[in-house]
């Protein structure tokens, strides 16, 4: 178990690296979210003290508390609101880099700072990889307010979408739900397969208590995944 653990995170790295080759001096960045794009922080900061210049806004507190501990100089999309660069990870990817995100509660700000730059990149290990989206469940941020019944207008505008599952709310410490760092709730969605990621996409947008959801679809150019074959690395069609 332990050794699978730590293949999967050499992959991790294996992953980053190739990505920071596209770093280049005076680029506005975004940082992403969890363990793969940790990998990405720290070699940014290794560049940083080296005496690279670069701008990056972080796409969660975690990331944020992260690259002020390696001294990587912070904006936000306030003050730099248009991006060269966002490299981020994923909790699945299909073929056409549509991605499933949210898994570390980033999704919003990490929707945002995407959209917001010329480029993203997801850097993944290979069991991010998947035919069909679904697997995974897909994170969903909604605001507290009515929540059982924006909970129940998911499920049974999702089914209409081809998509059935159990919505559960995400737990956090103790008793409490997990609470995300624009103050809202997630629920995970367990459905499995999401045969039409467009259909959902805007089937859960039409639910008024719904502020963002993990589909991230014709937001990623390019995909760096490392396996056991060695580092691929997949653009998007068009991209
Ligand atoms: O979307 C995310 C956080 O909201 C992460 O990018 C996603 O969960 C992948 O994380 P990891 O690299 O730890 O597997």
């Amino acid at each position: 178990m332990a050794d699978a653990a730590t293949k999967a995170d050499d992959y991790k790295v294996q992953a980053a690296r190739p990505a920071i080759d596209l770093v280049k001096p005076g680029m506005k960045l975004g940082l992403g979210t969890g363990s793969t794009a940790y990998h990405f922080v720290e070699a940014v900061g290794e560049l940083v003290r080296n005496g690279l210049e670069v701008l990056c806004v972080p796409t969660s507190e975690a990331t944020r508390s992260h690259a002020e501990k390696l001294r990587i100089p912070l904006s936000s999309l306030d003050e730099t609101p248009q991006l060269d660069l966002t490299v981020d990870g994923a909790d699945e990817i299909d073929d056409q880099l549509r991605l499933i995100k949210g898994g570390g509660g980033a999704l919003l700000r990490e929707k945002i700072v995407a959209t917001a730059s010329d480029r993203m990149v997801v850097i993944a290990d290979e069991s991010k990889m998947s035919e069909t989206l679904g697997s995974h469940p897909l994170p969903v941020e909604v605001v507290r307010f009515g929540l059982r019944a924006t909970t129940r207008l998911i499920q049974a505008l999702a089914a209409e979408a081809g998509c059935e599952g159990e919505v559960r709310l995400r737990p956090g410490q103790g008793d409490l739900p997990f609470i995300t760092d624009q103050g809202n709730l997630i629920v995970d969605c367990a459905f499995h397969t999401i045969p039409e990621p467009e259909v959902l996409a805007f089937a859960l947008k039409r639910v008024p208590g719904v502020v963002e959801h993990g589909l991230f679809l014709g937001l990623a150019d390019v995909a760096i995944v490392a396996g056991s074959g060695g580092v691929q690395v997949i653009r998007r069609a068009g991209a």
